[in-house]
């Protein structure tokens, strides 16, 4: 049979489904014999030997050296998104797996949430909607009073390709741009946003409204925004998180929320992932959080995942694979 003939390639389940789309499936199917951690962790003997690549889809499943170990014919991990902070390089390359992810897609709409969150915080978005449909509120306007956006100071952390689409759409919304990456981006493409590079980062802390990560997690950006950093920001500025969780210290966050040290964050990533029901980020008022869905429209989802087929196929095929990750 047809499908017997196809590649096997393992999946998992994200909150007990499929981390897959329902309409990316037929998709899939097509091309490879999809096999669930599940029916692989109740098949291994037989399917560990069948099994040529994997489909990372939201860090999951998680890459072991004991996964490694038992899949001896692995060839590719493709891996949805930018970000690869979830996956040992080093250590796939040892087993002879290629990685590939998906980073240039993703990168407007994780721009646009940037700025959603943004203005959703500026203008107290999720707060109002609560007080506009509950029942029991007052519908009083006049204590709404957010913070103005436009000719407000921008500080983006990390310039890369996220973090140039953020300033970008900043620039339309008439805001003052201030950035800090590894390597300041050339003077054109800094003149075509407005914008200014700060070598310290303390200088953008403490000149930003509003703070936006866009940093790759790297041992060197992990908690690069804690106690101190949070400390030097304006208490009338507002941090945005789209990169990962773990670029802040989330308890220096709740602290500096309780007390005021910053006025408020929007975060579509926190550590872990969702966090625990009882977490003090959710009881804030001055907090929006997302559940980490700075890629998630259909467009890009679907191309998300052709990429990755495309990926698979091709490490398979011997070919180079497209959007490599090499350690
Ligand atoms: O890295 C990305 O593109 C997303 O956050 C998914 O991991």
């Amino acid at each position: 049979m047809e499908s017997q003939e196809l590649p096997y390639v393992l999946v998992d389940c994200i909150g007990g489904r499929l981390g897959v789309y329902e309409d990316h499936l037929g998709f899939l199917k097509k091309r490879f014999h999809l096999i669930t951690m599940k029916e692989y962790l109740e098949n291994k003997t037989f399917l560990s030997k069948k099994i040529r690549a994997i489909y990372v889809w939201y860090h999951k499943p998680a890459i072991t050296e004991e996964l490694l170990q038992s899949l001896p014919n692995l060839k590719v991990v493709a891996s949805a998104g930018v970000g690869i902070d979830h996956l040992d390089l080093k250590l796939l390359s040892s087993y002879g797996v290629k990685v590939s992810n998906t980073p240039f897609i993703v990168t407007t709409d994780t721009a646009d949430m940037g700025m959603a969150l943004l203005l959703a915080s500026s203008r107290r978005l999720v707060e109002g909607h609560e007080m506009a449909v509950s029942p029991d509120t007052e519908y009083f306007p006049v204590d709404w009073l957010g913070a103005e956006v436009s000719g407000a100071t921008l500080g983006i952390l990390g310039m890369g390709k996220i973090g140039y689409k953020v300033a970008e759409r900043a620039k339309a919304f008439e805001m003052k741009i201030l950035y800090h990456n590894r390597n300041q981006r050339k003077k054109e493409e800094e003149s075509a946003v407005g914008a200014v590079y700060c070598k310290k980062i303390d200088d953008l802390l403490r000149q930003s409204d509003f703070v936006l990560l866009a940093v790759n997690l790297t041992p060197q950006t992990h908690k690069l925004i804690g106690k101190r950093e949070l400390e030097l920001m304006k208490p009338t500025a507002t941090l945005i998180n789209i990169s990962r969780g773990l670029i802040v210290d989330q308890d220096a966050l709740v602290e500096a929320l309780q007390n005021k040290v910053i006025k408020a964050a929007a975060l579509d990533v926190t550590y872990p992932e969702p966090l625990p029901r009882d977490h003090p980020l959710l009881k804030l008022k001055n907090v929006i959080i997302t559940p980490h869905i700075g890629s998630a429209t259909k467009k890009t989802r679907w191309v998300m995942m052709e990429e990755m087929a495309e990926s698979i196929e091709a490490g398979l095929a011997g070919l180079p694979v497209p959007r490599e990750v090499l350690p």
